[in-house]
């Protein structure tokens, strides 16, 4: 359920918006601090302060969206909150039904997240492919414009395509047209079709992809290669829905959804002159940017896991050796998931199971090389990847945890408190509310429990 919580010091104005979201039954519970494994949360704060800045953080950790109000005056500033993690902040001004509807729509876009058709097309839970998905399902279940999905290569983007013609309400075929691996002077045939004699070699006529897209989505994969001269045909077909086959004049009709990729920076090719501004902002009309492996170390085991079983056809994850784990975390993967792909199908063929994936297992080319100063560590051949890119920082949920802290400004001393707090919060919650039961599971007396709890609303739970 979601949770409400007050900073605002029980400001007048705060405590009677809280009565008047719960008079009106909006499911609310209220909470000393974000409950993260909720979806969705509300806070009522008077200005930006650190205990705000450590809620976000907390709450974005747990893959909660939160809505901040600040003062009917308008005196809580958006920009730094927003900054700071939070998906909305506005003045509260007594209005009850767009908190309702935003919190069924924070609901509505995690279940589709979290649903198997998407799930089983794009793996992993980071907060950075959760936030890719979260503009994907806004912009393809929630919206009918085009949607510019961009990254570097091998980051899913088509996968996202896929996902994103899945979740939308197009009921017709999702049409791929890969615009590297057409000759630019057949790209015309492809997209619109042709006549009979058009050209030689056309002996028939051809339909093109965006007839086949009628009714559904047309997904064009670098779109940045597209030829100039065929661009304001594109956008024609885009914004009006009409296009003609070459060597026809015929006007046909096609009403698609268009979804397109670029690992290209294509704001750059509209300034350089080699894209059509005016075909730029129509399929920029939502942007969605799928993150490198490398801002999303956290599922790269469990990637590896699902490509070996891929591999295998096993039904179970393999056990792997803690020292191959570390080579897979501190590698750089320039090819992002393609190259983590290929190399669990490398590793796959050469293990012999039942046991665990070993060093072994690991080809010669991709195991640390000696007398490389990265060696202990488990770096590779790949180091020529993004610069720093890999940082073990951000392996591990905790340390990721610790070093938001630290990036937050907090000294040891808070961020033992704090940890100490959110582990007898999180304790106290996992068990329902029994205090005994939490502090069984934490290794402490009932009574260390106890007045941590009391020490945390003495406080006002900050
Ligand atoms: N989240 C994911 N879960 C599972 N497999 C993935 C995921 N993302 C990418 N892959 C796999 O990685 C490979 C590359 O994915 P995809 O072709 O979608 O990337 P791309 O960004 O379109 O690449 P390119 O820019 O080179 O066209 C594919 O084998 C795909 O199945």
């Amino acid at each position: 359920m979601p949770w409400v919580m007050d900073l605002s010091g029980r400001q007048a104005w705060a405590s009677e918006a809280i009565e008047t979201l719960r008079a009106a039954h909006v499911p609310l519970q209220l909470a000393d601090a974000p409950e993260t494994a909720a979806t969705a949360g509300i806070i009522f704060a008077a200005a930006q302060s650190q205990d705000l800045v450590s809620a976000l953080g907390m709450a974005e950790y747990g893959r909660c969206r939160v809505l901040v109000f600040g003062p009917p005056d308008g005196r809580l500033k958006p920009w730094p909150v927003l900054e700071a993690g939070a998906a909305e902040c506005m003045a509260w001004h007594g209005q009850v039904e767009p908190v309702a509807a935003w919190l069924q729509r924070i609901e509505d876009v995690e279940t589709v997240i979290d649903s198997v058709p998407v799930r089983d097309k794009l793996a992993g839970q980071s907060p950075a492919l959760r936030s890719a998905l979260r503009d994907l399902v806004v912009a393809a279940k929630f919206g009918n414009a085009p949607i510019l999905i961009q990254g570097e290569t091998g980051t899913g983007k088509e996968l996202a395509a896929r996902v994103a013609h899945a979740v939308s309400s197009q009921r017709g075929n999702l049409v791929v047209v890969d615009c590297t691996t057409i000759v630019p002077t057949l790209m015309g045939s492809e997209l619109f079709g042709h006549e009979r004699g058009a050209f030689t070699g056309a002996v028939s006529v051809r339909t093109g992809a965006c007839s086949g897209a009628d009714q559904g989505s047309l997904f064009l994969d670098e779109v940045g290669e597209l030829p100039l001269e065929l661009q304001p045909e594109l956008l024609r077909v885009v914004q009006e829905g009409t296009y003609k086959r070459v060597g026809g004049d015929r006007w046909l009709h096609s009403k698609f959804r268009l979804i397109c990729a670029t690992n290209r920076d294509l704001a750059r090719e509209v300034s350089a002159g080699s894209f059509r501004t005016d075909l730029y902002h129509r399929i920029a009309a939502s942007v969605v940017t799928m993150p490198p492996l490398r801002d999303r170390l956290e599922d790269i085991l469990c990637l590896f896991a699902r490509f070996c079983r891929e591999a295998t056809g096993a039904r179970t994850d393999p056990d792997v050796d803690p020292a191959v784990q570390d080579v897979l975390l501190r590698r750089s993967y320039p090819g992002n998931l393609r190259d983590l792909r290929q190399l669990a199908f490398r590793i796959a063929a050469r293990h012999v199971g039942p046991g665990a994936i070993t060093p072994g297992d690991l080809p010669r080319e991709d195991r640390p090389q000696a007398g490389h100063p990265g060696a202990d560590q488990g770096q590779n051949a790949y180091d020529g990847g993004p610069a720093g890119a890999v940082d073990p920082l951000a392996v591990d949920p905790l340390t990721r945890a610790v070093a938001w802290a630290v990036d937050a400004g907090l000294g040891l001393r808070d961020i033992k408190e704090r940890a100490a707090e959110a582990a007898v919060a999180v304790a106290v919650e996992r068990s329902g509310g029994n205090v005994h039961s939490a502090a069984t599971m934490l290794g402490l007396t009932d009574r260390a429990v106890q007045q941590r709890q009391a020490r945390r609303t003495d406080t006002g739970g900050a």
